[in-house]
């Protein structure tokens, strides 16, 4: 379990990221921090491995507070994904993969095994393995993104805007492989996102955010979608707009469901 208890971060330039947050985020399950740009998602993110300090209040992995652990050590021990990768352009793939291991101190050979293991498990094809980064897809380059973040076998996976850059589809993708992994592994993920689909596609627990990481409204995310706690909420999920209101239609007898543009999204069941 992830806990923040009454956060705050002010930079040395006085910038006010984030004034007083607190959130639990139960193991084994999958926040996504949800919110426009500026609004704190990755000061907070950051927080948990220590690649940003509070400036108030403290944050706690299994009821240990952060601030007791080195950061080295304690980033080593998270799993970490970011949008644009973030691969050692001057490393074949299963280099990358195997980093994090090997500065742990698992053996050479032993953390290249296991690395090839991990490209089957986020769904590379092996032959990748020596390929270097720039001769890999943008969708590829964040599946070998992945599988360095669960390369140290962590429990925790820290991803900001993990398929933000790559097309729709692609993205549409990594989302089903990531819900796939999640089924799998279990791991407790905490995930940034600005966009509505993903994070209700893939959280147990939205968060949606204001500026200065004030928290609008925190929920399922079919209770966000049943009662979005006020305007912002309902401007921000689409609410307001009716695109994401249902209707059901009869056709031939079948009663449809269809959205907002009168899209078929499936057929009720008798
Ligand atoms: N190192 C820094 N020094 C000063 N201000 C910073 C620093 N890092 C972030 N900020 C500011 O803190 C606020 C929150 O930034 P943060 O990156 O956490 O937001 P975010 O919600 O993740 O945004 P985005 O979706 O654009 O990544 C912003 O106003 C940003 O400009």
């Amino acid at each position: 379990m992830i806990e923040f208890r009454s956060v705050g971060k002010t930079f040395d330039d006085g910038t006010v990221a984030v004034r007083d947050f607190s959130l639990v985020l139960p193991s084994h399950s999958t926040t996504v921090l949800l919110g426009s740009s500026g609004s704190g998602k990755t000061t907070l993110l950051r927080m948990i491995n220590r690649m940003v300090d509070p400036t108030s209040g403290s944050v706690l992995i299994d009821g240990a507070d952060v601030a007791g652990r080195r950061p080295v050590e304690l980033r080593r021990s998270i799993g970490y994904v970011m949008q644009n990768s973030g691969l050692l352009p001057h490393r074949t793939v299963i280099d990358n993969v195997a980093t994090v291991p090997v500065l742990r101190g698992v053996r050479k050979r032993d953390a290249r095994a296991r690395a090839l293991e991990l490209l089957d498990t986020v769904g590379l094809d092996r032959a990748l393995a020596d390929r270097y980064p720039s001769q890999l897809s943008g969708g590829q380059q964040q599946r070998v993104g992945v599988a360095r973040g669960l390369a140290a076998d962590p429990n925790i996976l820290l991803m900001d805007e993990p398929f933000g850059a790559v097309d729709p589809l692609v993205r549409a993708e990594l989302q089903q492989e990531l819900l796939r992994l999640q089924g799998e592994l279990g791991k407790t993920v905490v995930f940034v996102t600005h966009d509505v689909d993903e994070a209700f596609l893939l959280a147990d627990q939205v968060v949606i955010m204001r500026e200065g990481g004030e928290v609008a409204q925190r929920g399922t995310p079919a209770e966000i979608l049943a009662g979005p706690a006020d305007d912002f909420v309902a401007g921000f999920i689409g609410a307001d707009r009716g695109s994401r209101r249902l209707h059901v239609r009869e056709v031939n007898g079948a009663r449809v469901v269809v959205d907002a543009q009168g899209r078929a999204a499936g057929v009720l069941e008798p």
